[in-house]
């Protein structure tokens, strides 16, 4: 069972609460952790959008998304009852000062004086300043409120800086969560374990030793519901900007001087501001943007991107950069980052390839050591090595891997991220969520992409569905004498 902390009593206002977000990951996020002894009983769920829905409507909409979105042999009727008695629902819409606030107002002032409020905007972006302000001239953003930020924050970096001037008006910094589910994900906050418990690898994660790490987050699924949304952002934004960029970060910071968050995102920090800017001189060799057209996935034909949409699109469906970091540690090891929909399989990891053995000592070079770091799904850690081929008189090598499966050493449920990162927001602690100069030096450094990107500088390059990606993205690798890990065996 995971160690969790029983937190205090809470009132969970999301806005949004008819969405997507809401039905497929908050409420069996908190249901998981009702059924973890997390959460009281008398905490409450309170949804609101502008469906004019009745209390009992949303809650059978709840026991239908808890029906379809947690695991069967997770359902248990009664705790379900359980947890939908804490759900209630207000009509009203966020973005209007002469909406239903009173609604609001009156199940929140019910019963609440020791709970902790927070607010989750799981609504459009451009949303949040006015919520914001809206929740402020009600009165109903109390001394401790805290409030939850769905990604994107932004577009770009102007809209990102208006977004956090406009919430911050109201939300002091330290109140602010913005969330990012990869550093939910147990599997990349081992990357902090992995690195700073074992001298092992603390010692040779550097430039000496290290050729290139390739970040990678893989997936079948094309945009599904969410193509009004994914045409506007693609996958640059959509993964890179946030995800992608906060898995480098664990991967490159500094040991931070602690684990208090602040000292944590001081180091992550340190690291976006220290990521060489590309420009025209690197851009057209360091980036590379496709698009998937019609394939195959599991034995099923599944169209083009630009079938599914019905339209000519200028967006990319899959992203690769070659980035590098300019601090002594990292200085000229590349960073390879690609993140695309309709691949041929579904794998986020992280893959560090050792430089090469100086020894003559063998009839053969041994091969490089490579570190991989699965985050999904098969959680776990895989480490290649070099031992003597017990067939060879003649110290030939053999290749072989230690593979630890976290699943089996474990044997725990592997929790979604939005759960704990829900109720790291009832406690009040922040290491998991992203600061604002964070945000701000992410969207930073991939402006100038963006930027070449819409003036067609770099061309869209095309992929099927059902592979691993474009051509051009292995010749990125194949300039530096790199591969991608799928053709390292
Ligand atoms: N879905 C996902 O997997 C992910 C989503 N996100 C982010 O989460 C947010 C929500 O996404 P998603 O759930 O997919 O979006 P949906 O379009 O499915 O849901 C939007 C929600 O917002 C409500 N809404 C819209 N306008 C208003 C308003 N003026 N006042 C109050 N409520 C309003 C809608 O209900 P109604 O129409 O009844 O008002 C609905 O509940 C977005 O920022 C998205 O980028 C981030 C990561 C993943
Ligand atoms: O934030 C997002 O993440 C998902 C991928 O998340 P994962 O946990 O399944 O790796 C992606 O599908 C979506 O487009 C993006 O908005």
């Amino acid at each position: 069972m995971t160690q969790c902390h029983k937190v205090a009593p809470f009132d969970y206002v999301i806005f949004g609460a008819t969405g997507d977000l809401t039905m497929r990951k908050l409420l069996p996020a908190l249901y998981y952790r009702l059924t973890m002894g997390q959460v009281p009983d008398t905490a409450r769920i309170i949804g609101t959008a502008r469906s004019p829905l009745k209390r009992s409507e949303y809650q059978t909409r709840a026991r239908d998304a808890l029906k379809r979105f947690v695991k069967s042999d997770d359902f248990d009727e009664d705790t379900v009852d359980r947890f939908l008695e804490m759900v209630h629902y207000v009509s009203l819409d966020g973005s209007k000062p002469d909406s239903n606030w009173e609604g609001l107002r009156e199940v929140l002032n019910h019963k609440a004086e020791d709970h902790v409020r927070v607010f989750y905007y799981a609504t459009a972006p451009d949303l949040y300043g006015a919520i914001s302000k809206n929740l402020h001239q009600e009165g109903l953003i109390t001394e401790d409120s805290r409030v939850v930020l769905e990604k994107p924050i932004g577009i770009d970096l102007k809209t990102a800086d208006e977004i956090n001037e406009a919430v911050g008006k109201y939300f002091k910094e330290n109140y602010v969560f913005r969330i990012d589910h990869y550093l939910g994900k147990e599997t990349v906050q081992n990357v902090i374990a992995l690195r700073f418990a074992n001298p092992l690898f603390e010692s040779v994660w550097s430039a000496e030793h290290i050729e290139s790490v390739q970040i990678t987050a893989g997936e079948v699924v094309g945009v599904e519901g969410r193509a009004a949304y994914y045409d506007n952002s693609g996958a640059l934004r959509d993964m890179v900007q946030n995800h992608l960029l906060q898995v480098l970060c664990l991967v490159a910071m500094e040991k931070p001087s602690s684990l208090q968050a602040d000292d944590v995102r001081d180091a992550k920090v340190s690291v976006l501001k220290s990521l060489v800017p590309l420009d025209s001189s690197t851009l057209p060799t360091s980036t590379v943007r496709a698009q998937y057209t019609k394939g195959h996935i599991k034995g099923a034909t599944v169209e083009g991107y630009l079938e599914e949409l019905g339209h000519e699109s200028n967006t990319e469906t899959y992203v690769a950069l070659r980035a590098e970091i300019d601090t002594p540690r990292w200085k000229n090891v590349p960073f390879y980052i690609r993140s695309a929909k309709r691949l041929k399989a579904k794998v986020s990891e992280i893959v560090v390839t050792f430089k090469p053995s100086a020894t003559n000592l063998f009839p053969a070079q041994p091969e490089r050591n490579v570190l991989v770091i699965r985050i999904q799904p098969d959680e776990g850690v895989s480490w290649r090595f070099n031992v003597k081929n017990p067939m060879d008189d003649d110290f030939g090598l053999w290749e072989t891997a230690m593979d630890v499966h976290f699943e089996r050493e474990f044997a725990v449920r592997y929790p979604d991220a939005y759960e704990r990162l829900l109720l790291d927001a009832v406690r009040g602690y922040p290491v998991l969520f992203i600061r604002r100069d964070e945000v701000e030096a992410a969207w930073k450094w991939v402006a100038p992409v963006m930027d070449a990107w819409a003036k067609n500088e770099v061309p869209m390059a095309h992929y099927a569905a059902g592979s691993w990606g474009p051509e051009e993205a292995r010749q990125m690798l194949a300039r530096d004498g790199q591969v991608w890990h799928e053709d390292m065996e």
